[in-house]
C-alpha cells in the first residue's frame, strides 16, 4: 500500500514491510497511531502544503509504538496565506561546502535515548537547524532581544551571536536590544544592536541589555512590540522567562500578529526541563571549585578544621552536586532535593564527628535552597518573595555554621576552627568559559534560524546533544531537580560515603525519614 502523509516526519518512522494511504487529517487518531502531537498543527505548511508517499511498518496494525511528535507553532498555524522564501544561505559562503545545509523537516530529536527493544518510542521534538524556506525577507526584519532573570555567565554571548547570526547569515540589519528585562519594552529607550556594537561583550560576564525581575505586563509589553514594529522577540531568561514568553505568545497569536516568539533558556541552577543542561552551567560549576579549594586549603591547616560553602541553587541543587563531584574534596553535599538531619545516628553532626576524628577536616557544601523547612521552622514568619515571586531563601549556609558551633563547643565540648565561604554571585557573575560560548552560539543560531523559518512559541535547547525545537509550554511544565532516585546522586554518595539520611532517629521522631521516603515515592524513576 501506498501512505501518503503530510507530516514532515514521514521520514521518522521504521523500514517498511507494507504501505497504504493515509489520509493527513486523520493522522492524529489513525488507528496505528505513528502520529501522535501533543500540539497538533494543522495549518503548519509542512504539514499540510507536501504530500510525499512514505511507506510504514503496518504488520500488526494494532501496534502503537508510542512514537510521539511534540512539535511548535508555525505563524502559518494562524497566518495560513503568509508567503515564504528561499533561505538566503542558499548563497552562503559559509555554507558553500556543507553536505547538508538545511535540516529535514521530517528530522527529530529523540527525548529518550535509552531504549528497549519493546519499549514505547517516545517523545519527540523538532530537529533545529536552518531551513529551506523562510518566512521573513531580510530587510522586512525587526528584531529585538531581551534579557530577564538573575544572571548567568554566557548571556552577552548568546547576545552577540544573535545579532551576528541574523546579520551575517540572513542579512538583517534592524535588531534592537530592550533594557532592563521585561519592563523595559514599556519603560525604556531601545539599543541599537549591530555586530559593532556586540563584537566584544562575550568577553564580559552580565548582561549588556540588563535584566529585572517582575514587571511582566503582557498586554503592553505586546503593545510595545506591534507599535515598534517588531517581528522576531528573542528572550533569555529562566523558566520565569519562559513562562512570560508563553504569554507573549499566546497574545501575539490572538492578535494575529506576523511575530516570532523565540525563547533562549537561561539559568544557572540547571532546573530547566527537558533540555540536557543551561548554558554558564559548567562555567559556574568550575568557579565553584575555587571556593571548595579555599575552603580545603584552609581546614586541612589546622586541627578540626570544619569549611561550608554555600552554593546557588534555589530548588535544584545541580551546582552543589556537580561541584562536589567534580572536586573529590568535599565530604559532604546538602541540596533542596534531599532532607537531611543534624542530630542522632545517620545525623550530619555524627558524619562531621567521624571525619574530624578520621582526617582532622571537613568539607561541606551546601545548596542555598538545603534545608529550608529547618530554617523556617527556626524563623517562623518569614516568608518574602522578589518581585518575580520567587520566595527568598534563607541563609543556610550562616543557620548550619551557627548549629556546628553550638554542636561542638557547647554540647561536645570540643573545639573546632570553622571557615564559612559564600561565594555566592562570584560563580555567576564571570563570563562563560570556551565549551560554554560554543553551546552559547549554537542556542542563538538555532533561534535565529527558527524566527526566521517562521516558528514561534519555542525554546531551543539540545535533548540529548542535539538541538531541537521545543513548545514553551513544555518547558515550563515542570522544573528540572536532581532525582534521588537516580544513579548520578547515588554516584555522588559513593565518592564522598557521606550519609544518605535516610536512616530514622529517635530525635527526629522518625518524621525526616518519613518526609524521604515520601519524597522518593512520589518520583518518577528514571536514570542518567
Ligand atoms: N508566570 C509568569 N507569567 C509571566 N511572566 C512571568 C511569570 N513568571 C515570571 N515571569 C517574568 O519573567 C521574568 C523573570 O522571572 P524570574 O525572576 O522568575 O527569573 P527566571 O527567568 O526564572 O530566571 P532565574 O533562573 O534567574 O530565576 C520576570 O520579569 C517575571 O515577571
Ligand atoms: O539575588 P537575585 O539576583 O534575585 O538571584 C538569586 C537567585 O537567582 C538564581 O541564581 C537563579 O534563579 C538562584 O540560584 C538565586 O537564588
Ligand atoms: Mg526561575
Amino acid at each position: 500500500m501506498d501512505l501518503s502523509i503530510s507530516s514532515p516526519f514521514r521520514g521518522a518512522f521504521p523500514a517498511p514491510t507494507s504501505t497504504f494511504i493515509l489520509n493527513p487529517k486523520s493522522r492524529c487518531s489513525h488507528s496505528l497511531n505513528f502520529f501522535k502531537h501533543r500540539n497538533s498543527y494543522s495549518k503548519n505548511p509542512l504539514f499540510s502544503r507536501q504530500k510525499i508517499p512514505i511507506r510504514a511498518q503496518v504488520s500488526d496494525p494494532a501496534v502503537d509504538d508510542g512514537f510521539v511528535i511534540d512539535d511548535v507553532p508555525h505563524l502559518t498555524d494562524f497566518l495560513p496565506d503568509l508567503p515564504s522564501y528561499p533561505n538566503p544561505l542558499q548563497n552562503s559562503q559559509a555554507y558553500a561546502i556543507v553536505k547538508q545545509t538545511f535540516v529535514r523537516p521530517e528530522d527529530v530529536v529523540a527525548q529518550k535515548i535509552v531504549v528497549q527493544k519493546d519499549s514505547s518510542r517516545g517523545e519527540h521534538f523538532r530537529r533545529a537547524g536552518p531551513c529551506e524556506k523562510v518566512y521573513f525577507k531580510s530587510e522586512e526584519v525587526r528584531a529585538c532581544i531581551v534579557t530577564c532573570g538573575g544572571l548567568c555567565p554566557g548571556i552577552n554571548t548568546v547576545i552577540r551571536e544573535i545579532v551576528c547570526g541574523l546579520n551575517y547569515m540572513y542579512g538583517v540589519d534592524d535588531i534592537l536590544g530592550i533594557q532592563g528585562g521585561y519592563r523595559g519594552f514599556y519603560s525604556k529607550n531601545t539599543l541599537i544592536l549591530t555586530p559593532k556594537v556586540v563584537n566584544d561583550i562575550h568577553k564580559r560576564g552580565g548582561t549588556f541589555l540588563l535584566t529585572s525581575r517582575g514587571g511582566h505586563d503582557t498586554q503592553k509589553i505586546v503593545d510595545n512590540i506591534q507599535d515598534r514594529g517588531i517581528n522576531q522577540v528573542y528572550i533569555i531568561g529562566g523558566d520565569g522567562t519562559q513562562r512570560g514568553a508563553s504569554r507573549i505568545y499566546e497574545e501575539v497569536e490572538k492578535r494575529g500578529l506576523k511575530v516570532a516568539v523565540a525563547g533562549i533558556p537561561k539559568t544557572i541552577d540547571n532546573d530547566i526541563a527537558v533540555i540536557d543542561k543551561s548554558f554558564g552551567f559548567d562555567t559556574a560549576v568550575e568557579e565553584a571549585q575555587r571556593a571548595i579549594n579555599a575552603a580545603h586549603v584552609e581546614v586541612e591547616s589546622v586541627e578540626n578544621g570544619i569549611g561550608i560553602v554555600k552554593l546557588m541553587g534555589r530548588y535544584s541543587g545541580f551546582i552543589a552536586m556537580f561541584a562536589t563531584l567534580a572536586s573529590r574534596d568535599v565530604d559532604c553535599c546538602l541540596i533542596p532535593e534531599s532532607p537531611f538531619y543534624l542530630e542522632g545516628k545517620g545525623g550530619l553532626f555524627e558524619f562531621i564527628e567521624e571525619r574530624l576524628k578520621e582526617n582532622g577536616h571537613i568539607v561541606i557544601v551546601v545548596a542555598e535552597g538545603a534545608g529550608q523547612e529547618y530554617l523556617a521552622q527556626s524563623m517562623q514568619g518569614i516568608d518574602e518573595k522578589d518581585a518575580s515571586g520567587n520566595r527568598l531563601l534563607l541563609d543556610v549556609g550562616l543557620w548550619l555554621t551557627q548549629n556546628i558551633k553550638d554542636h561542638f563547643t557547647k554540647e561536645r565540648k570540643m573545639a573546632i576552627n570553622m571557615k564559612y565561604i559564600d561565594p555566592t554571585y562570584m560563580i555567576r557573575a564571570i563570563p562563560s568559559n570556551a565549551s560554554d560560548n560554543i553551546y552559547c552560539t549554537l542556542l542563538a543560531q538555532s533561534a535565529v534560524h527558527g524566527a526566521m523559518a517562521g516558528y514561534t512559541g519555542f525554546t531551543v535547547g539540545p535533548v540529548n546533544s542535539r538541538h531541537a525545537y521545543i513548545p514553551i509550554s513544555h518547558v515550563t511544565e515542570t522544573q528540572n531537580t536532581v532525582k534521588l532516585t537516580d544513579r548520578m546522586w547515588a554516584r555522588l554518595l559513593a565518592s564522598t560515603n557521606q550519609p544518605s539520611f535516610l536512616n530514622c532517629d529517635e530525635s527526629t521522631g522518625g518524621k525526616v525519614c518519613k518526609d524521604t521516603i515520601d519524597l522518593i515515592n512520589n518520583m518518577k524513576i528514571t536514570s542518567i
